[in-house]
């Protein structure tokens, strides 16, 4: 007789399929973070001319650290292993809080907390995993929030980060009202270059918003929340994940046969399929390279917040990753006016107005040409935008079309609006604004209960795609085989997700080894 699989056994069957097929992507994709490491140094010793017995010196070092810190990755993080203080954020993913490590004793950190349960409703296993991957991948940047260990228990995954102590810029906003067009230089120059190491990453961000880039200790910007970020990388797109699920229930029940499925429940696989087959989601839908109609490969999914949305993504045509661009244009004008150019009451009114945003955008009131010029290059449809020439090279070339060229920043930061930024010494000048009157390194002055009060950009159309989503995960919403599905794949969905930085994590003793 054939063997009866049950809804449960496929699901751990596609868990570990998936793990499979990511982790020996990465392997055979990317060199090993250790082999790189091992390059740096060899580049260090290189560039400093050592002798052999210094050079000797530096390897035996080297081993010891590397031995340490794979020591300190087998060592499993728990959520038991921090004090938690306060709750530094809220947002549509989950919850920020400031915690020390070590019971006490160690660094602060600021902790995300996502409810996999929830996520996984939702359809957000591959935006979690891109959120993770984003952060990884942004090791030792300035401009990006660093994550300095990631994990999971059966009900939450964990991004442990670096604190902002300074809050976020939409923070900042809400205190000073308008900005002067000298503040808002500095903060937008910084922003440029927040968002071109995404890009740089192969990553659209998609939320660019004035609540996703932090304040430092030292005032300068880091940009952070990757939650809706995409590179286009299959293992990002909820549709990969979709169909290894619904892929391994489709060959079982060839070779079944028939309609038997699950003992327990008397579920058929004939019925799930029946009422599903049709609605498997389509993710982020990204055309395939030069697809039939010789388009460039775009995300085409709704996501982001509306008041700073692209029209492009609004009107649901193929975008790239200069949606970012308009989203900056956005905050340009919300610094020097104190509102954004498409706010309005409701989610449809602001959606109206984004799409008709010719009409609706007034820079009427005083603002310098060179200000108005730029405004108007970063709003505008995207053809015309600013960082378009790298699509257009790149469009007349035999090269392969992209959704993100690393170099599209150039142009921007080209325009004469910033002709006094010194781009390479950016993050050395002394910002507008420095956080003081600071208590200790847990002081959340910069944070009071402004996550509760402030709407600020708050809404997002992030729901919208979530409920798409939602609507068609029928094997977690199907009532008898929901719940317990749901518990198989909260324990497996994430596998290899952990991560700890190259670092003393919680030892207070720096940031890096090497
Ligand atoms: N490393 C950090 N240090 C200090 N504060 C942080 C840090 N990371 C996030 N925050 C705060 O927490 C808030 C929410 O974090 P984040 O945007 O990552 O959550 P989210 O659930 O993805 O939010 P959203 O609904 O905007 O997508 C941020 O706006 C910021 O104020």
């Amino acid at each position: 007789m054939e063997p009866l699989l049950s809804l449960r056994a496929i699901e751990i069957a596609s868990n570990a399929k998936i793990y499979l097929e990511t982790y020996f992507d990465r392997r055979l994709t990317s060199p090993s973070p250790r082999s790189l490491r091992r390059r740096a140094l060899e580049r260090l010793i290189k560039e400093l001319s050592l002798g052999s017995r210094e050079a000797a010196r530096c390897w035996d070092d080297w081993r010891a650290k590397e031995t340490e810190y794979l020591r300190r990755c087998r060592t499993k993080l728990q959520i038991r292993d921090f004090d938690v203080l306060k709750i530094i954020g809220k947002g549509a993913f989950g919850c920020v809080k400031l915690a020390r490590m070590e019971n006490g004793k160690g660094d602060v950190y600021a902790v995300k907390i996502i409810q996999k349960g929830v996520q996984l409703k939702n359809g957000q296993e591959a935006h979690l995993r891109a959120e993770r991957d984003l952060l990884v991948a942004g090791e030792g940047s300035r401009w990006i929030v660093p994550l300095v260990a990631s994990f999971q228990d059966d009900e939450n995954l964990y991004l442990v980060m670096e604190y902002m102590i300074g809050g976020d810029f939409l923070g900042f906003l809400i205190d000073r009202g308008v900005l002067s067009e000298e503040v808002t230089r500095f903060y937008v120059a910084e922003m440029v270059l927040c968002i071109e190491e995404v890009h740089k990453l192969c990553f659209i961000h998609r939320d660019v918003k004035p609540d996703n880039f932090c304040i430092t200790a030292s005032g300068h910007l880091k940009i952070c929340d990757f939650g809706l970020a995409f590179s286009g990388h299959w293992a990002h797109d909820a549709a990969y994940f979709e169909q290894q699920r619904w892929g391994l229930i489709k060959k079982t029940q060839v070779s079944v046969g028939g309609d038997t499925i699950d003992k327990r429940t008397g579920n058929t696989l004939a019925r799930v399929l029946s009422t599903t087959d049709s609605t498997i989601p389509h993710g982020e839908r990204v055309l395939s390279w030069r697809n039939k109609s010789g388009q460039r490969r775009m995300a085409r999914s709704i996501v982001g917040t509306y008041q700073y949305m692209a029209p492009e993504i609004a009107r649901e045509e193929a975008y790239d990753a200069r949606c970012d661009w308009w989203s900056l244009g956005v905050i340009i004008y919300e610094c020097l006016f104190g509102y954004t150019p498409f706010h309005s009451e409701n989610r449809e009114e602001s959606k109206i107005k984004v799409l008709d945003w010719s009409n609706y955008l007034d820079l009427t009131s005083r603002v310098s040409s060179q200000m108005k010029s730029l405004i108007c290059s970063l709003i505008c449809e995207k053809e015309a935008r600013l960082g378009s020439t790298a699509y257009r090279i790149n469009d007349a070339s035999d090269r392969l079309p992209s959704y993100v060229y690393p170099n599209d920043a150039e142009e921007i930061r080209s325009h004469p609006f910033f002709a006094s930024i010194n781009w390479r010494t950016l993050h050395m000048q002394m910002p507008p604004f420095i956080p003081d009157g600071l208590f200790d390194e847990t002081d959340t002055k910069y944070f009071t209960d402004s996550f509760n009060s402030r709407s600020g950009s708050g809404e997002s159309s992030y729901e919208s795609e979530c409920s798409q989503i939602r609507a068609k995960d029928m094997l977690l919403r199907d009532k008898e085989s929901g719940d317990e599905i749901l518990e198989v794949r909260k324990r497996g969905a994430f596998l290899g997700y952990t991560y700890v930085r190259p670092g003393n994590v919680g030892s207070g003793k720096g940031m890096f080894l090497y």
